[in-house]
């Protein structure tokens, strides 16, 4: 029998000078201050913070409080072996999730108490929904509704795929991020394989597939995820949408239902198309042709190869999985040092159904490059590729 290669290594956070350990050891800190100073917070979330940052900094992972309502899942997801370490030495994905599980118990989020329910990141994501950017991009809707539709399918792809870029932690952490200019050619794009994937045009409605769509930040990545989902309704390109948030507020902008609602607020007071497009969608959650789905699995600490049972089934009968972003994507191949060029086809073989990928580089994991792809990207930027969100992909296992 072959040898399977054994997977190489899952990330850490212990290199100082990886993009990792900044994570841990700039941006966590960066986030509690920047939190810290949204609220009128009382002294004892002051205190919880403080605790926070100190364990981040130089701490060990602490448990959660013994009658925290997800303890048993919390458990179930690896607690137990992550207590008593540190953050810097358990798998990456693990502690960056954990991490913000621990920072709403500081703001008292999941309660008792007068913080309870209150997003710690909302004016940091109302702040960029109400931005002059978001004004412009949805103006172009207009123009896009003469064009013909498969410009249309395209420019709403890429809309979707490039609003990737609107992610707030990142941009917390990199202040030039927002001005570097992106690259448009695609390091990966396999989207006629997608297209394909869908019925052309207009088929009888119970013929028309259902695509699940695995959402990532609010707000401006949002509002194109939304779009995008407005199109395959409105061609019959899907004849049901499902789009899965998270269910609490997760690596800062990450969207959660009522970032739904307030993106498809926004949509329906705009001017011209994008109202349109608003009122269909709200009519879709209504006529049940769109569902949003906040499953706890959404923030969990774990790759999709840990999906659960109904998770798996759902995504087995959809005629496509769409995954959004860059977190998503560490777990969907796995949080891993994968040489570049291994196939994206043969780490995501497990996923249960087709599946594709649309993702901003903006962390060091990266499957399914051509091996010139690679030395080109290297050859111009060193590493900086990886992790500078300046490039894009779009990549499919049918
Ligand atoms: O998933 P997103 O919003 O595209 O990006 C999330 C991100 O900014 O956070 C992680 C590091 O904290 C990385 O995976 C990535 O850089």
């Amino acid at each position: 029998m072959p040898d399977t290669p054994a997977p190489p290594p899952v990330i850490l956070g212990d290199e100082p000078g990886s993009f990792p350990h900044g994570v841990l050891a700039e941006r966590h800190p960066a986030i509690i201050r920047q939190v810290r100073d949204a609220f009128p917070y009382d002294p004892a979330v002051h205190h919880a913070l403080d605790a926070l940052l100190e364990s981040c900094a130089k701490g060990v992972v602490e448990p959660l409080p013994a009658d925290a309502h997800d303890l048993a899942r919390w458990r179930d997801w690896g607690l137990d072996g992550s207590v008593g370490r540190s953050w810097f030495d358990v798998p990456w994905l693990w502690s960056e999730s954990y991490f913000y599980r621990r920072l709403l118990d500081a703001v008292g989020y999941f309660g008792p108490g007068v913080w309870q329910g209150i997003d710690p990141f909302r004016p940091f994501k109302l702040a960029e929904l109400d931005a002059p950017e978001t004004d412009e991009e949805l103006a172009a809707l207009d123009a896009l509704e003469t064009r013909p539709a498969a410009e249309r399918a395209r420019a709403l792809l890429h809309g979707s795929l490039w609003g990737n870029r609107a992610d707030l932690g990142f941009r917390l952490s990199d202040s030039e991020a927002a001005t570097r200019d992106a690259v448009p050619a695609l390091v990966a794009d396999d989207s006629e394989t997608l297209w394909a994937l869908l019925p052309p045009v207009l088929p009888p409605a119970d013929e028309a597939p259902t695509v699940c769509l695995i959402a990532d930040n609010a707000g401006r990545e949002l509002i194109p995820d939304l779009l995008l989902a407005a199109h395959l309704l409105a061609t019959g390109r899907a004849g049901r949408v499902v789009l899965h948030v998270k269910p609490y507020p997760y690596y800062v902008s990450d969207a959660t239902p009522t970032d739904v609602v307030d993106a498809l607020r926004r949509l329906t007071a705009a001017p011209g198309a994008a109202a349109e497009h608003g009122r269909r969608l709200w009519a879709a959650l209504a006529d049940g042709t769109l569902t949003v789905r906040a499953h706890p699995f959404s923030a969990a600490p774990l790759p999709f190869t840990e999906l659960p049972p109904d998770l798996r089934a759902e995504f087995a009968g959809a005629a496509l999985t769409l995954v959004k972003g860059d977190l998503n994507y560490r777990r969907l191949v796995g949080d891993r040092r994968w040489p570049p060029t291994t196939p994206f086809a043969d780490v995501t073989a497990y996923f249960p159904g087709p599946v594709a990928a649309l993702r901003t580089l903006k962390s060091d994991v990266i499957t399914g490059l051509s091996a010139g792809t690679e030395s080109g990207l290297v050859a111009a930027e060193g590493q900086r590729w990886r992790t500078g969100g300046t490039h894009a992909l779009v990549q499919v296992r049918p």
